[in-house]
């Protein structure tokens, strides 16, 4: 299988062209070349396919095989990959995705895509605002938010010291969340700027999550903690989130880089 290796801000998955491959045991194929010891290391695999209806689609899949219905950091790589390949030869596409379709503006220099902004669409309130929550004996206020994908947004201090590993994935598999939970736990600096930790639902802690960024500057906004235009900082830099009130919509701007090429075989114990 040929395949492409990016990222945005750390956040970093194995992509397969699928115009000209074919993924025959995704789930399987994502856990085996997601793993850093057996594998290829990654946060996951992201197919980019053929669509009837966009530009072309991304199908996105966990570290541990689940199938994600949006990815931030992916599409803005998947606008890259693209546009950097000659499957699309302009700068304003749309990518379907199994959240809907995205429109990604792609901003070239010497004739590659550096950056991209997303319309990351309409955000989804999934819970009240600060709703209590009993997390491994402790108190906890978090306030849901869908970007096509679900979130808990949490406020708290000493993000960067907390140990993620241990609160994370009683977020993702608290009964709150039925269908488990991607969950940013979040510092205030000032009104245009934050600090957020995350995990992310079936592949643990990344050092970056669009998805997590937009709903981080929603709740954020809607706790009266920021305005809404605030730079999301995470462990693999910063992505600036827009939240347009008047027609309700999320724009995410950041960076997409393409780290190397390469080939693995795929035997079948491997998948
Ligand atoms: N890293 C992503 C989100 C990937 C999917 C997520 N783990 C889920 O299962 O919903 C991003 O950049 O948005």
């Amino acid at each position: 299988m040929k395949f492409t290796k990016m990222q945005g801000l750390g956040n970093d998955y194995v992509y397969v062209n699928c115009f000209e491959e074919t993924v025959e045991h995704p789930e399987e194929t994502a856990r085996f070349v997601s793993s850093r010891n057996f594998g290829i290391g990654s946060d996951g695999l992201i197919l980019i396919k053929p669509s009837e209806k966009a530009d072309c689609q991304m199908d996105m899949y966990n570290l541990d095989g689940s199938q994600g219905t949006m990815c931030g950091n992916g599409i803005r790589c998947v606008g890259k990959y693209v546009y950097d390949h000659g499957i699309v030869d302009k700068t304003e596409i749309d990518v379907e995705t199994l959240a809907g379709i995205r429109h990604l503006s792609l901003h070239v220099r010497d004739g590659k895509v550096e950056t991209v902004t997303v319309d990351m669409g309409r955000p989804e309130q999934t819970s009240e605002i600060g709703e209590a929550i009993t997390v491994l004996g402790k108190e906890y206020a978090f306030t849901g938010v869908s970007m096509g994908n679900p979130h808990a947004v949490v406020f708290m201090d000493g993000v960067k010291e907390m140990d993620l590993k241990e609160i994370g994935p009683a977020f993702e598999s608290h009964e709150r969340f039925p269908g488990r939970t991607n969950t940013e736990f979040v510092q205030v600096v000032d009104e245009g700027h934050v600090i957020m930790r995350v995990w992310e639902r079936g592949s643990g802690e990344t050092l970056a999550c669009g998805t997590g960024a937009c709903a981080v500057a929603v709740a954020c906004a809607l706790n009266g903690k920021t305005g809404s235009q605030v730079d999301v900082e995470l462990l693999g830099g910063v992505l600036n989130i827009r939240w347009d009130r008047e027609n309700d919509r999320v724009y995410m701007t950041g960076p997409a880089v393409e780290v190397y090429h390469g080939e693995i075989g795929l035997k079948e114990n491997n998948v």
